[in-house]
């Protein structure tokens, strides 16, 4: 990468997703990627279905990993629910990467994923063929020409196909520099040093604004942010009957259309709070009490300190 007295102008920032089966080494790239320092796990290990996030801070970039939760073929409500969230996470990213191991044939599960992810038109996807110190290097070049051969049959345009090893370190820092390039021009996100963000309630925060986002038009859409303020469980609750508090507030960008969020009478806002319950009720399992406030955070699209403090 060149020198550059313009460092503002040359600074990337993003989001990127791992994708891939059980197993396929995505959270073990992630640490690689984010460094030893952290272990980049939930911290509540019993909510398997959270987004993790590590950030990769460089002085001409910073990429935000997402991991998303696992895909699978819906079989319940929940499960479907569980996919939508999956595929609206991959719309919003800059970069998926799905992950193949190296050691393992491509499989139908590998398949539906991609296929899947095919439907998201506008996000890059890059291909990584994961664990190669487990594999031969002429079983290597077949995973390699497999993975073209399925993105062929899927109609998937890969930007990169890329093999590592992240237990080796082999290619991990390649990797990074092809992530970083794909990414769009932009300021630093998070601050120096910020490893993780709590999944938990990035997730929360995300099924808020989808019931936000149901039934409304123009514009609006892309105005809503939601920030989970505060979340914890209640105090002085018994062991069986756990409730958990979450304050979170939901930003649009101009007064009117704070109306149309609140609607008649606070209407709307109480459709999408029972909304909302319902779905993080499903997700994480307890019951939950939603305090939701509308408020306006002006023109927040184009101030980069207000994205940062929205989560973006
Ligand atoms: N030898 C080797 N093992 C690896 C590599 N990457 C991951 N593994 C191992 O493969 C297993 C799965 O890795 P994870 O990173 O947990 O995979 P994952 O895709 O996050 O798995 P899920 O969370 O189940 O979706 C673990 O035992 C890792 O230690 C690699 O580059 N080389």
């Amino acid at each position: 990468m060149s020198e550059t007295t313009q460092d503002q102008q040359e600074h990337r920032s993003g989001f990127a997703s791992f994708v891939g089966r059980p197993n396929a080494g995505k959270s073990t790239l992630t640490n690689a990627l984010v460094g030893s320092k952290v272990a980049i796990t939930s911290d509540k290990p019993q909510t398997t279905r959270t987004v993790v996030r590590g950030i990769v801070h460089r002085p001409d970039a910073q990429l935000v990993l997402v991991d998303t939760p696992g895909l699978h073929r819906p079989r319940t409500l929940l499960g479907e629910r569980l996919n939508d969230l999956v595929t609206s996470t991959w719309a919003e990213v800059d970069v998926v990467a799905v992950c193949f191991p190296s050691n393992e044939k491509i499989g139908p599960g590998d398949r539906f994923i991609v296929g899947e992810l095919a439907k998201v038109r506008r996000t890059t996807k890059i291909a990584v063929a994961t664990k190669t110190d487990l594999a031969s290097p002429e079983r290597i070049g077949e995973h390699l020409l497999a993975i073209q051969a399925l993105g062929q049959e899927t109609g998937t345009d890969w930007a990169e196909i890329v093999p590592v090893s992240a237990t080796a370190g082999d290619q991990v820092g390649l990797l990074a520099d092809l992530l970083v390039g794909m990414l769009p021009e932009g300021p630093q996100l998070y601050p120096d040093g910020e490893l993780t963000d709590s999944p938990e309630e990035v997730l929360v925060a995300e099924l808020v604004r989808e019931a936000a986002l149901d039934g409304v038009r123009d514009e609006l859409p892309h105005s809503i942010a939601v920030v989970v303020e505060e979340m914890g469980l209640r105090e002085g609750r018994s062991e069986g009957k756990p409730l958990l508090d979450i304050h979170a507030n939901l930003y649009v960008e101009r007064d009117s259309q704070k109306g149309i969020m609140i609607g008649r009478k606070g209407a709307r806002l109480r459709q999408v709070g029972t909304a909302a319950r319902a779905q993080i009720e499903a997700m994480l399992g307890t019951p939950v009490y939603l305090d939701l406030h509308v408020k306006v955070a002006k023109d927040w699209q184009r101030d980069p300190r207000q994205l940062r403090k929205l989560g973006f």
